[in-house]
């Protein structure tokens, strides 16, 4: 099939990449001409393992990329996956899917024969009927349904491990305006439930329910970790290891064992974003979410815990500390939401001088955020001289780290990620025992 992604960013760089790997012809659209020029030039705009190796492979051939949205009008379906902010107030911010509506719509006005459109951006229940489909009628002179039609067909894919996911689902969420919607997305999806390493289930369903099933599917995952981080902390107040209880609890199927490394918090471009649309949608509705302001209350916490841990040891007052890790998860160098930034606020209000090192350039991001801080390009120089150590990002290259211990002022270490080995010469904090 010709396929066309509007927005190349994490999202749609990786799914038009693996649609091309799944054999259709894709061209990936966006308003940013570097990312245009580095897929063309067959290397991938962002860190994401697997995703070079396929955009090296495909571009020029499969998988091409421009700024020029009338490239979707030699194209079946059109993917959008421009992006969803949170405003100030938490409330998702739709103006960049609505202005990249227009210039859809506008397309779409010169095109011959039925299009579908389809939201693959974290869109609120309501939102595509509402807002997404008045913009795409009115500029395109078209009616949906019967001219074009429109899907919701979120993603569930995790930064890291995106192209992996997105190969090997465990289900495919369709909602569709029109049944040649359905039977499209069925196409398009089929070379990949046919090579799936599990199978993956289709669920057909609304619009609104379609979107609905993203969020509760983050927000589900975002409460599963701050009760895990809640029941930690309880743990560590009685000494309890709550990783062998995490372990144990996850035996039970009903709790499963995923998502319970309790620790630093979750970060990301998804669940704060999305806990956040969806506590202040609820509280456009009326309706208090308690449980979901608690959930995000928790998380908040954490890294806040992680520094109190470290005065518990050390004022640092004047002190160098480091903080390891600035991307909020392995495989990324995205700082979105990265818990780094709490704990630098919090190191940085109690006037200590932080020094920050990531394997990735998440530094480069960061720094603008952030410009107090000392960036080094090695976990070794964070610590050299530091009178405490933060361990914020689960990177398997801190995993290793051992005598470099030995060069810090004080040897204080708080692990917010588990993976910091005891031993002799070394303070160590954890947050889970
Ligand atoms: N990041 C993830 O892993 C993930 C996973 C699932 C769902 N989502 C959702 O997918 C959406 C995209 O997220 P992302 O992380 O990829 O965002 P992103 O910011 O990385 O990418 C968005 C891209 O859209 C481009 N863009 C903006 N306006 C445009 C226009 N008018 N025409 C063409 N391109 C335009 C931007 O230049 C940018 O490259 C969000 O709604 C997000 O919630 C993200
Ligand atoms: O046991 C765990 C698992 C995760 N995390 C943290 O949780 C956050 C999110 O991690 P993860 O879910 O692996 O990455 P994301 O890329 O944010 O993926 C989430 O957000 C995406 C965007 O919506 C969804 O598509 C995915 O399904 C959903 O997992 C990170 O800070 C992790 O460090 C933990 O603290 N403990």
């Amino acid at each position: 099939m010709n396929v066309s992604v509007v927005g190349s960013g994490y999202v749609g760089t990786s799914v038009a990449a693996c649609l091309a790997d799944l054999g259709h012809d894709v061209v990936a659209i966006d308003i940013d001409a570097d990312i245009v020029e580095r897929i063309n030039a067959g290397e991938s705009p962002i860190h994401e393992p697997g995703l070079p190796e396929l955009i090296e492979e495909h571009a020029g051939g499969r998988l091409r990329a421009t700024t020029d949205h009338a490239a979707l009008r030699d194209t079946d379906l059109t993917f959008v996956a421009m992006q969803t902010p949170s405003r100030e107030d938490g409330s998702i911010d739709l103006s960049v899917v609505e202005a990249g509506m227009r210039d859809v719509g506008e397309t779409l006005a010169e095109k011959d024969g039925y299009h579908l459109v389809v939201v693959k951006s974290t869109v609120l229940p309501g939102m595509t009927e509402e807002r997404i489909v008045p913009i795409l009628e009115e500029t395109s002179g078209k009616t949906v349904g019967e001219d074009f039609g429109v899907a919701v067909n979120p993603e569930f894919q995790s930064q890291g491990t995106a192209v992996e996911d997105f190969l090997n689902p465990d289900k495919l969420v369709f909602g569709a305006t029109d049944d040649r919607g359905f039977g499209l997305l069925n196409d398009l999806y089929d070379p990949l439930v046919e090579q799936a390493d599990a199978e993956a289930a289709i669920v057909e369903t609304g619009l609104r329910e379609a979107a609905m099933i993203k969020y509760a599917n983050n927000v589900f995952l975002a409460a599963k970790l701050s009760t895990i981080n809640e029941i930690a902390n309880v743990c560590k107040e009685y000494g309890v290891d709550s990783y062998e209880v995490s372990e144990a609890i996850g035996l039970d199927e009903r709790i499963g064992a995923s998502f319970l490394r309790s620790g630093a918090g979750w970060g990301g471009s998804c669940f704060p974003k999305d806990t956040d649309a969806i506590r202040a949608a609820a509280r456009e509705q009326d309706y208090e979410p308690a449980l979901l302001d608690a959930v995000v209350g928790v998380n908040d916490r954490q890294p806040v815990r992680m520094v109190d841990f470290l005065e518990k040891h050390v004022d640092v007052e004047g002190k160098r500390v480091a903080v390891l890790g600035l991307a909020f998860k392995p495989g990324t160098d995205d700082i979105r939401g990265s818990r780094s930034k709490l704990a630098i606020e919090a190191l940085e209000e109690r006037g200590a001088d932080v020094v920050a090192f990531d394997p990735t350039d998440a530094a480069d991001a960061m720094a603008e955020q952030y410009p107090d801080v000392e960036y080094v390009d090695s976990a070794a120089a964070a610590l050299d001289g530091a009178h405490g150590a933060l361990v914020m990002t689960d990177w398997p290259e801190f995993a290793a780290l051992d005598p470099e211990f030995d060069a810090m002022a004080d040897p204080v270490v708080v692990d917010g990620r588990r993976i910091i080995e005891r031993r002799e010469g070394i303070v160590y904090e954890g947050l889970t025992w």
